[in-house]
């Protein structure tokens, strides 16, 4: 299981301090991140793989600076966008997935073998051939999802996963992440999604505010809001 490490991190945009005094260690399987708008979640879980690295601080993944192992750290920690559009990048389905496969240089049969196992675990198998950008947002999600687990991330870090969904797909999604091995950190607004989770991280101000189980850090959290 990873382990990743936030130690006294700040981010600043210009003059803008997102970010404002960041100490974590996590460790857990399942771990929610939530907060209201702008209090600064997205900024912190693309600092979790290196998208973006801080400003002032460090973040340790598995004792691998980001700011310096960027790309190793990338194969640890696997990162799904909110909108699936900004992760599909090939016009069709089984291309897509086997770009993550790329550098890795394996003969095909083994490559091929890995797209069909991905596909098929996602429901994708039967559009393999077809557009990527005409499916809808939920097979789009799903496929920027298996994009991701075909490179068999030890962590994979999710970003409003089920916010463009409708509840259909989102359920989807969301048994998806339930049953990853992999463990999984999610940012969202859809505090159902967390019930079984072990830790809740709640961001205030760019800020933590509450981290604790999921069942009193969702109480406090929802009882701030009234
Ligand atoms: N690249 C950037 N340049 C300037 N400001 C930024 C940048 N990225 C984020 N910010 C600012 O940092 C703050 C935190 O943004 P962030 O996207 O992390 O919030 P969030 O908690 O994910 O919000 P939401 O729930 O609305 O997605 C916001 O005020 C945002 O405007």
């Amino acid at each position: 299981m990873t382990t990743i490490e936030i130690a006294a991190v700040h981010q600043r945009f210009d003059t803008f301090e997102a970010l404002r005094g960041i100490d974590l260690m996590l460790t857990e399987r399942r771990i929610g991140i939530v907060g209201g708008n702008g209090s600064g979640k997205s900024t912190f879980a693309r600092l979790l793989n290196g998208l973006l690295v801080p400003t002032e601080g460090k973040v340790l993944v598995d004792g691998l600076d980001t700011a310096r192992s960027g790309k190793a750290v990338r194969r640890k920690v696997g990162f799904v966008f909110q909108n699936p559009d900004n992760q599909i990048v090939f016009p069709v389905v089984e291309e897509d997935v086997a770009f993550g496969l790329k550098g890795l240089k394996l003969p095909k049969a083994e490559r091929d073998a890995l797209v069909d196992q991905v596909l098929d675990r996602f429901g994708l198998g039967a559009l393999r051939a077809h557009s990527s950008h005409a499916l809808s947002g939920g097979q789009k999600q799903l496929l920027a999802l298996a994009g991701v687990l075909i490179t068999q991330p030890d962590c994979v870090v999710f970003d409003e996963p089920t916010t463009l969904l409708d509840l259909r797909n989102a359920r989807k999604v969301a048994g998806v992440i339930r049953d990853l091995e992999q463990s999984a950190i999610v940012v969202t607004h859809d505090l159902g999604l967390l019930a079984d989770f072990d830790r809740v991280i709640v961001f205030e101000n760019g800020k933590v505010s509450i981290d604790d189980r999921p069942g009193p850090a969702l109480a406090r959290y929802i009882g701030t809001m009234q």
